[in-house]
């Protein structure tokens, strides 16, 4: 939270709260064991809206696997995708041979996941899949597969948790929907 905003005047209603995430953590984290028992993963968090997601997923992991990051971004500083998808950081690992995990806070029109696995997919990795936290399907426009997800989410401006609105309110520790004045109030200047 940023000091002297009120989180009345930002959130409208939570709708996952810490408990609820931190069970999605431990059931994805679970099948995660599972399904990657003996492959050493690399796991990708997707910059930056997926730290916090990450950080408290892999710790549900009780199978040994690798850290990188990758920071893909089609928002800029709005809040509506602007289809041109273009890497800003790349991975510093090689993904030749790998099986890689992709690590998002949400899935919405699909297109930074897709950009991401078809770059992933194209330098040789073995595998490429993905985890991410919420699933807001309705507004998929390209085909992508959310191989693992904590749970699907309405056509609703989520925050919290990693989630922002402007790169602010990542830091709240649940995930609520934005007040739509709050949006309006920047999308009018
Ligand atoms: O499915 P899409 O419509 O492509 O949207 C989902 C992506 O958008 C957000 O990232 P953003 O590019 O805003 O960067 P951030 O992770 O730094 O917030 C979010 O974290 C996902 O990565
Ligand atoms: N909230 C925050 N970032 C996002 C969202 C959302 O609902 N959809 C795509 N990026
Ligand atoms: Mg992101």
């Amino acid at each position: 939270m940023v000091k002297g905003d009120n989180i009345n005047d930002i959130i409208d209603h939570k709708l996952f709260s810490e408990d609820d995430i931190h069970e999605m953590c431990v059931r994805l984290g679970k099948q995660l064991t599972e399904d990657y028992a003996g492959k050493k993963p690399l796991v990708v968090g997707a910059l930056k809206g997926a730290i916090y997601f990450l950080t408290d997923l892999t710790r549900q992991m009780d199978v040994a696997h690798q850290l990188d990051f990758l920071d893909v971004s089609s928002y800029g500083d709005g809040f509506e995708s602007t289809g041109k998808i273009k890497v800003v950081t790349d991975l510093a690992a090689d993904v030749k041979d790998r099986d890689v995990l992709i690590v998002e806070d949400i899935v919405d029109t699909g297109l930074t996941l897709k950009f991401m696995k078809d770059l992933i997919k194209g330098r040789g990795a073995k595998s490429v899949k993905c985890c991410a936290m919420l699933n807001k399907e309705a507004r998929r426009n390209v085909d992508v597969d959310v191989d693992y997800y904590g749970s699907k989410v309405g056509n609703e401006f989520v925050v919290g948790y990693g989630l922002d609105f402007l790169n602010m309110y990542r830091n709240i520790p649940y995930v609520g929907v934005l007040k739509p004045e709050v949006i309006q109030k920047y999308v009018n200047k």
